[in-house]
This record gives C-alpha cells, sequence and structure tokens, in this order.
C-alpha cells in the first residue's frame, strides 16, 4: 500500500481494510464523512458504507451484502495480492453487519436531519445495500418499465401482419420459415412500448431495426417521429450509415438520423446529469431506438426512461455479453435476465405464434426465453457475419466452458490460433504486413485502400499501462514497423500510413470518441487525415484533429463497436482482475476471419472463468 493510498484519519476496521489495499482512500473518506454528518460510529456500519462505495466505483449498483467478502485488492492501491491473504482480514459477521445497518442513522435517518444516505433493500436472494442516489435511479428504471408494460399499444394487427410477411423473407422472396427471431422482434416492437432486443455481433440486430422502423411507419404512416440513439458518436454514426443504407428499399422517411444519447436527451453545456429533455419536458418522438445498449449506464438509461413518454414506443437493442458502461450498471443485461410478471401477450402469439412456437430447429426458443418474451425480451441467435469456428469460441467463452475454449484454440482451425507468450512471430508479421499495406496505399493517395487495410488486423490488449498494457505494445508495434521500413516513425509528425485514433468527441468537425483513421498523402505531398464515413472517406487537415492518438495496439474497450479482419488479443501473463469473460469476449467477436490469442493457457481459462458481476436490483424482487 503506498502512502497515496492510506487514509490517516481512519482507524478500526476502516484503517484495516485500507491498509489492506481493499479500500481505497475515496471509499474510506465518503464513510468518514457520512460518519462525520450523522454521527454514526458503528464501525461495521461503516466498512458496509465503503465497501458500497467501492463497489459502486467498480461497476455495481449496490453492495450485496451476501457477497461482501467476495472481493479482490484495489488494482490501484500498490498492494500485491499475493501477500494479503483476504480471508484473514477481521470480516463482521454477516448477521451483525446487517443488525448494525437496520437500525444505522445512514439507513433510517437521525434525529440531526433528513440525511439518509445508504438503503437497505431485502430481496429473496439477500440483501442489498445502496447509496440513495443510485436507489432512486434504479427505482426510476423499474417503475416506469413497469408502467409501460401495464398497457399495451393498439395495434392494427392485419396491416402488421401483411408488412411482417413482406419485411421477412429470404433472398427468393418467400416468407422465411419459422422460427424468425427477427420477426418476433419486431412483433414484439408492435406489440409493446418496450422491447429489448439482445444479439451477439453480426446476428442482425441493426437489420432488424431498419425492417422494425418499416413495419411502424407502415402502421403508422410516414409522419411517426423516429429518434435513432446510441451511447458513443462512434455507435451512432455506423447506426446511421446502417439505416440509411436500407432506407431505400424499406421506404423508411428520409433524414432519419441517429445520434449520441446525450444528444438525443439535449445535452447542455455546465450539466453533466441535468439534460432538457426531462420527466416535464419529454422527447418529441413516437418510435426510441437505442443502440449498442449495453454501454449504457444506469444513470443514463433512468433520464432516458424520465425523458420517454409513455406512448413512446421504445426499443434497447445490444449484446449483454459484451463489456459493459464504464460508470456502474449493467443495465442491458439486467433487463434480459429480470423475472418477468407479465401475462402473455395475445396479439402477440397472432402474428408470430408459429415462429415461438417452432421446435426441433437450432433457433427455436427455449422456455426460458418464451417467459422472457412476455417481458418483450427476445435474443436474436442466428450469426450472420462469421460462423464456424469463431462463432463457437465466442459461445464456448460466453458460456464459461473452458475445456471447450482450450479445444477450440488448439484445434488447428485456420480462424483461430494460440500462441504462448514468447512465441511473437506471427503477431510481428501481421503488425507489419498491415502497416506496410497502409503506408503503401497511404503514400501514393489512394484512401479507400489505405482505410480497408486499416482494418485488416488489430492488436488487442487488455490493459492500458504495464508490461502487457497498450502503451508498451503499441511502442513496440511501432518498432517493429519502423525497422522493417529502414524508417524511423515519430508519432510527434504526421506521416503517411500512420493509423489514428480520435480520443475525444468533436461534434465540429464529425469525428468521435473511438474513431479510428489514416493519414494519406493526397498525391501531390499534402497530408490528410482519412475516416471512413459510409461508403465514403472523410478528409480532414491533420490540424483540425485535437485529440488523436498513433494507434497500433488500443484496449478491447476502445474496440468495442469495430470489427477487423484478424484480431490478436494479447493477454496479460498474470491473471489480472481486469481479464474476464466479458473481455474476451468483446475481443474475440471483433473478428471477422482470424482471432489470435497470445497468453498461457491459464491466463485463457482465468479470463473465461471470471465473469463481471455487477450487482443491482433490477433483477430481483423486493420483498
Ligand atoms: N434476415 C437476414 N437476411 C439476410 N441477411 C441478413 C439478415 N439479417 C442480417 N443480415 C445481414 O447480416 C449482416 C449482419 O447484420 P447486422 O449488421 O444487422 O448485424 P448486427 O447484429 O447489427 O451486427 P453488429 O452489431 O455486429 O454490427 C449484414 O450484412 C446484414 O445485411
Amino acid at each position: 500500500m503506498t502512502q497515496a493510498h492510506l487514509v490517516q484519519r481512519a482507524t478500526g476496521l476502516l484503517r484495516t481494510f485500507n491498509e489492506a489495499g481493499v479500500l481505497a482512500a475515496a471509499d474510506v473518506h465518503v464513510a468518514l464523512r457520512l460518519a462525520k454528518l450523522t454521527g454514526e460510529d458503528s464501525e461495521p456500519v461503516l466498512l458496509a458504507t465503503a465497501m458500497t462505495v467501492r463497489a459502486v466505483r467498480a461497476g455495481s449498483v449496490c453492495l450485496d451484502l451476501r457477497r461482501l467478502r467476495d472481493v479482490t485488492i484495489d488494482e490501484e492501491s500498490g498492494v500485491d495480492d499475493d501477500q494479503v491473504d483476504l480471508s484473514t482480514l477481521p470480516w463482521p459477521e454477516l448477521d451483525d453487519v446487517i443488525a448494525a445497518l437496520r437500525k444505522s442513522r445512514l439507513v433510517i435517518g437521525g434525529p440531526a436531519g433528513p440525511l439518509r444516505p445508504l438503503r437497505l433493500v431485502d430481496t429473496a436472494e439477500g440483501e442489498l445495500l445502496y447509496l440513495d442516489r443510485y436507489f432512486r435511479q434504479e427505482q426510476t428504471i423499474r417503475h416506469a418499465l413497469d408502467a409501460r408494460a401495464s398497457v399495451q399499444p393498439t395495434v392494427d394487427a392485419r396491416v402488421v401482419y401483411e408488412k411482417l410477411a413482406e419485411l421477412f423473407v429470404d433472398p427468393s422472396g418467400t416468407q422465411t420459415s419459422a422460427p424468425d427471431r427477427q420477426r418476433i422482434a419486431a412483433a414484439v416492437a408492435a406489440t409493446r412500448w418496450t422491447t429489448v432486443i439482445a444479439g451477439g455481433p453480426g446476428t442482425g440486430k441493426t437489420h432488424t431495426i431498419a425492417r422494425i422502423l418499416a413495419l411502424l411507419v407502415a402502421e403508422h404512416g410516414s409522419h411517426v417521429r423516429i429518434g435513432l440513439a446510441a451511447p458513443t458518436g462512434k455507435a451512432a454514426a455506423r447506426l446511421q450509415e446502417s439505416v440509411s443504407d436500407q432506407a431505400a428499399e424499406l421506404t423508411l422517411p428520409h433524414g432519419v438520423t441517429a445520434m449520441t444519447l446525450h444528444r438525443l436527451l439535449g445535452w447542455q453545456r455546465g450539466s453533466n446529469s441535468r439534460f432538457r429533455h426531462n420527466a416535464s419536458n419529454r422527447l418529441p418522438y413516437d418510435v426510441i431506438v437505442v443502440d449498442e445498449t449495453s454501454m449504457v449506464s444506469l444513470t443514463m438509461m433512468c433520464r432516458l426512461l424520465e425523458a420517454v413518454r409513455p406512448d413512446a414506443r421504445l426499443v434497447l437493442v445490444g449484446d449483454p455479453d459484451q463489456l459493459t458502461s464504464v460508470d456502474a450498471g449493467a443495465v442491458l443485461a439486467d433487463l434480459v435476465a429480470r423475472p418477468v410478471a407479465e401475462a402473455a401477450n395475445a396479439t402477440l402469439g397472432a402474428l408470430v405464434g408459429s415462429d415461438v412456437a417452432a421446435l426441433d430447429d437450432p433457433h427455436s426458443l427455449t422456455d426460458d426465453e418464451r417467459d422472457r418474451l412476455r417481458g418483450g425480451v427476445i435474443r436474436l441467435t442466428r450469426g450472420r457475419r462469421f460462423g464456424g469456428a469463431i462463432e463457437e469460441l465466442a459461445a464456448a467463452v460466453r458460456g464459461g466452458d473452458e475445456d471447450r475454449v482450450i479445444d477450440l484454440l488448439r484445434s488447428g482451425s485456420p480462424e483461430t490460433s494460440f500462441h504462448s507468450p514468447d512465441d511473437l512471430t506471427a503477431l510481428h508479421d501481421d503488425v507489419v504486413a498491415t502497416a506496410s499495406a497502409v503506408a503503401d496505399a497511404a503514400a501514393v493517395g489512394d484512401v479507400d485502400g489505405a482505410l480497408r487495410s486499416l482494418e485488416s488486423h488489430r492488436l488487442l490488449c487488455a490493459h492500458r499501462d504495464g508490461p502487457f498494457g497498450v502503451q508498451r505494445w503499441a511502442q513496440r508495434a511501432r518498432e517493429w514497423v519502423g525497422t522493417s521500413r529502414g524508417e524511423w516513425l515519430d508519432p510527434a509528425n504526421w506521416y503517411p500510413g500512420q493509423p489514428l485514433l480520435v480520443t475525444a468527441n468533436d461534434h465540429e468537425t464529425r469525428i468521435y470518441n473511438g474513431d479510428t483513421g489514416v493519414i494519406v498523402d493526397r498525391g501531390d505531398g499534402t497530408l490528410m487525415a482519412a475516416f471512413q464515413r459510409g461508403s465514403e472517406p472523410y478528409l480532414l487537415y491533420p490540424s483540425q484533429l485535437s485529440a488523436v492518438q498513433t494507434v497500433y495496439a488500443m484496449t478491447i474497450h476502445r474496440s468495442q463497436g469495430s470489427q477487423y479482419d484478424a484480431v490478436s488479443v494479447l493477454l496479460p501473463a498474470r491473471a489480472s482482475s481486469l481479464l474476464t469473460r466479458e473481455l474476451l469476449y468483446t475481443a474475440i467477436t471483433r473478428a471477422r476471419n482470424h482471432v489470435r490469442i497470445v497468453g498461457s493457457e491459464e491466463a485463457v481459462r482465468v479470463g473465461v472463468t471470471r465473469q463481471v458481476l455487477r450487482a443491482s436490483g433490477l433483477r430481483r424482487t423486493f420483498l
């Protein structure tokens, strides 16, 4: 533990857990401040308070008290996890913690005033402890969803039935055979105010979104007001492109634009949480579709649900198995797993009953999925992009089957490869070949060629810093490329073929955090930065770029929402707590044709086994 992470004022349990590297200084400070404000001095209560702050910092919405001891050393504490055995810490008994919380001023309020910063909630699976703010946000979401599920829109079943038959056809123009989960998704969106569409990459989520819009336009007319949004600018740009590509074929209204969720809600300068659209100034749309919902935090989902009119359709789309939002919450995964109280919808049965009931097909709904469908949740399962070994590998990772993952990696399939950490030849060759192809195209002004080659291979790292972090590996890859080309590639000066990563949104130049591009020579010595925008490249002068990095490697988090022909995933040697099933799944599903894992078998096994367990109450029934 370094001095910077120690809180000198802390005593008792707070001090012990701070010294052990379980609690960070910030966690202890909040607990001490609340103790001072309320006069609370129970050590178990203050420990639980600090652990709740820690849980939120790690992405949970609340602290699952039954899993109080299920913690690891805080990554930034500087404490070596080999040196501390957390089970030997003086953990208070769970019953004592709960009993102390039940009478704590922090939970029930005190004579000093209305301050009641913690909420203790009983659920069938045990007690949850919340910071009040997150409890209220979660309740807003719960109540809004319940209210929206308690009434159904009026449906013109004949129009919807006919339009479904027209929209869901195979290439020969005949209706697709049952079960067609995409058709079910569209029918759900027509018959409910809230629809959740889950699906892995390439399962046709955007394809389905475009058809849902066409269906609703056919039913309600072209004046239907449509709002398309995604949590990041890059994801919004991709959604926009994909819907625009299908607009003519499906006769969608002109000018449907996708934007970031912040923009949809009316982001206001100087306020991070107050939007122009809110409970007293609702969003003007009849249909709102949110893509990449796995990246939406609890707070943003709360703001969205406050602002959506009760009679507006909301379609939430995303991959619940991917990495979650940076801020607290895993709302999409929670919505997919929520208990369902609703009865079956007769109109839905009339529209797609044969799809729902179909048996003996790999894509038939399971009994559990039929239950979830009553709650408006449908998962798309048919991968249309890659198939084969990559899809099997992704499925094995998602299902936590570590033996199968190792077998698939060692199977010798041309789509997967597995290298020990010191076997870097293939990685080196791919990095150099990609960079050379990009540089050759960029040098002669072949913008399309440079952008296309940029997508042929990407090196992904789990960490930002450290020996397996992106900083070190991006530099190493740049040196490999420089050596092979006989040049010193100086990231401080623009050069043709330089791969770029945008690190902040810039609405004026229309480039967004996470966009990747490349420096090209326009043919006359003028250097331009090129980015892909739909089918057209988008060119800017490098001087217009405010926040970019040279990117020979990127973090898996950054790669979310992008795809490459081949992906190399560099895993940390030692099992780091960052290495999780969601991280591996996200990395693997970035690849179209080939996934290379560079790391030890132990690292892969640990990654497959460890899930990001973000505690929340949305999956539970409160008692
Ligand atoms: N029912 C279908 N019939 C024919 N082609 C389809 C169908 N559904 C999807 N596709 C095609 O499969 C590809 C992947 O679909 P789409 O882009 O909609 O998937 P996605 O789930 O949105 O993927 P991602 O989120 O990974 O971008 C696209 O080329 C799309 O046109």
